[in-house]
């Protein structure tokens, strides 16, 4: 869990001063051992101000070069210079020397200093951006059976999400939910909430407390005929005017959205009415808002929309003619689409959150990334808790590499995507999805500090484990050596041990995560 509590910083009304040491591996090097932080934070206004010391990171910096997918830059020997307000003043790619790193930025004389251990096989990586997850959903991961969209919505999402109207159970999910993706290494996350506009408001108080950036959407869903009674908006305007205080509510904490932000999210086409649809449209035109939705994710999904909006001839064009088509819009999905609509989409610049593990799950089918891509459509990543089984950007990430196999297998070997690819749009691709490009999404001069600490330890090897004989004896009876999933040998190049870690690795070897400069979750 967290260093600190979430329920006491939002019941606490006094300033919080925060001590904490992080060990300086290279004993050699005695800078300032203490990072405070200060947050400052009064019970009526809700605000939170964070600042931070200003840090300066060592060792070695793996990110995906801004507009290139192929590829992963790795410094090995490098520094990166955050100020106290989390923002990266320099990047220097050789910094064997730390004294002269430090003698070249004055401003950093008295920074705090965090390394990663020389031989440990640490890197710092971009945070993960989940560009599409249901916080509320989040007590059914896993559960799901054999149901299919339109089923699991009734039997397992509905119930679930209507539980929220008690404000206890919301605290309980929203804290654990933001607990866990943070372990996780996300550090910015696009939430659907639900329709109750107490709890909605929790899950931002939430965020901005535990300091993980988010979008914070509650559900509009106000059509009688496909929501259930128990759970629905009562009219169209029933929708708007409880979207409009959560989003009165985000302002009050956060007036900038420098963290947390609303997002309009019509839950799906088939959910809303037509009257529904024009005024949320209206009102991401007002206010300027991002939005998010679902598209063409089942077969009978896509029947229902053609039933219900018969006058359009596509899923796509629902939300164009409602004016949700736009470059803030991300759509949840987006598997069936015909050429025609995804040239839409192009041509709106609305994005694509792609949902390997829910799709798989819920035997949605295999979105064709590679095509969508190449089409010019802007493409990150999601969970699609709890549709998806999993609260992790790196299982997706998995996901991503797997599905786009499947995909090949009759749509052609190009459809394979890589690694390195998955990792872009878990990183660089969800912070364009998002509209953060030049914030979040990489280690740039002027970019904000959201990053990870990833740490594989190695197996710790004497070679003679390779003799003969003994191989039996060390394997069988010793077991592994290394702490987490992942073994590193010390014959892997960078790109082999960021394989092995989008392979094998989980949240153990997630060792520290920062936000805007915030160290927000820590394993060691
Ligand atoms: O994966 C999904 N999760 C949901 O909650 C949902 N609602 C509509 N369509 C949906 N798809
Ligand atoms: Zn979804």
């Amino acid at each position: 869990m967290f260093g600190f509590g979430i329920r006491n910083l939002i019941s606490s009304s006094k300033t919080v001063i925060f001590r904490r040491s992080i060990a300086c591996p290279r004993p050699s090097y005695n800078h300032n051992h203490h990072q405070q932080r200060t947050i400052t934070m009064t019970a009526s206004s809700r605000k939170y101000k964070v600042v931070n010391v200003p840090t300066i990171y060592f060792g070695t910096f793996i990110h995906s070069p801004r507009n290139e997918a192929s590829k992963l830059d790795v410094c090995e020997e490098g520094a990166i210079g955050v100020n106290s307000d989390g923002v990266i003043e320099f990047v220097e790619r050789d910094a064997k020397d730390i004294d002269s790193i430090v003698g070249k930025h004055p401003g950093f004389k008295n920074a705090e200093v965090v390394q990663t251990k020389p031989g440990r096989a640490q890197f710092f990586f971009p945070g993960f951006i989940d560009t599409h997850i249901h916080a509320p959903q989040y007590p059914n991961a896993g559960v799901f059976g054999s149901s299919t969209l339109l089923d699991w919505l009734n039997k397992y999402t509905f119930p679930r999400e209507s539980s929220l109207s008690s404000l206890s159970v919301a605290r309980t999910i929203y804290s654990r939910c933001v607990a866990r993706t943070l372990s996780h290494g996300t550090t910015t996350a696009a939430y659907y909430a639900t329709i109750h506009v107490p709890a909605t408001n929790l899950l931002a108080d939430i965020c901005s407390a535990a300091g993980q950036r988010a979008f914070v959407g509650r559900v509009c869903m106000d059509h009688k005929d496909i929501n259930p009674d128990y759970y629905r908006d009562e009219s169209a305007d029933e929708s708007i005017e409880n979207t409009c205080l959560c989003i009165d509510h985000i302002k009050k904490i956060d007036p900038n959205y420098e963290l947390v932000s609303p997002i309009i999210t019509p839950r799906f086409a088939p959910s809303c009415t037509t009257e529904a649809l024009e005024k949320l449209g209206k009102l991401a035109k007002e206010t300027g808002l991002p939005c998010q939705t679902h598209i063409s994710e089942n077969r009978n999904e896509i029947q229902l929309v053609k039933k219900l909006f018969p006058e359009y001839d596509s899923y796509a064009e629902v939300y164009d003619a409602f004016g949700l088509l736009t470059p803030k819009m991300i759509l949840g999905h987006a598997i069936y689409l015909s050429k025609k609509e995804m040239e839409l989409i192009k041509s709106r610049d609305a994005k694509v959150s792609h949902c390997p593990v829910s799709n798989s799950a819920l035997t949605s089918g295999g979105a064709k990334v590679r095509w969508l891509m190449n089409g010019g459509v802007t493409v990150g990543l999601g969970t699609d808790v709890s549709g998806g089984y999993s609260p992790s950007i790196l299982e997706a990430v998995r996901a991503t590499t797997l599905v786009s196999r499947h995909v090949a297998l009759s749509d052609g070997d190009e459809c394979k995507l890589s690694v390195e690819e998955s990792l872009y749009l878990a990183t660089r691709g969800g912070a364009k999805v998002v509209g953060l490009e030049n914030k979040i999404g990489g280690f740039e001069v002027g970019m904000e500090w959201d990053a990870q600490l990833i740490g594989l330890e190695p197996v710790e090897t004497t070679g003679d484990e390779f003799a003969e004989e003994e191989v039996v004896d060390k394997v069988v009876f010793e077991g592994p050596k290394s702490a987490g999933p992942v073994d590193v040998f010390g014959w892997e190049t960078w790109d082999d041990k960021v394989a092995k870690w989008v392979y094998n690795g989980d949240d153990r070897n997630t060792l520290g995560v920062w936000v805007k400069g915030r160290k927000v979750w820590s394993r060691i």
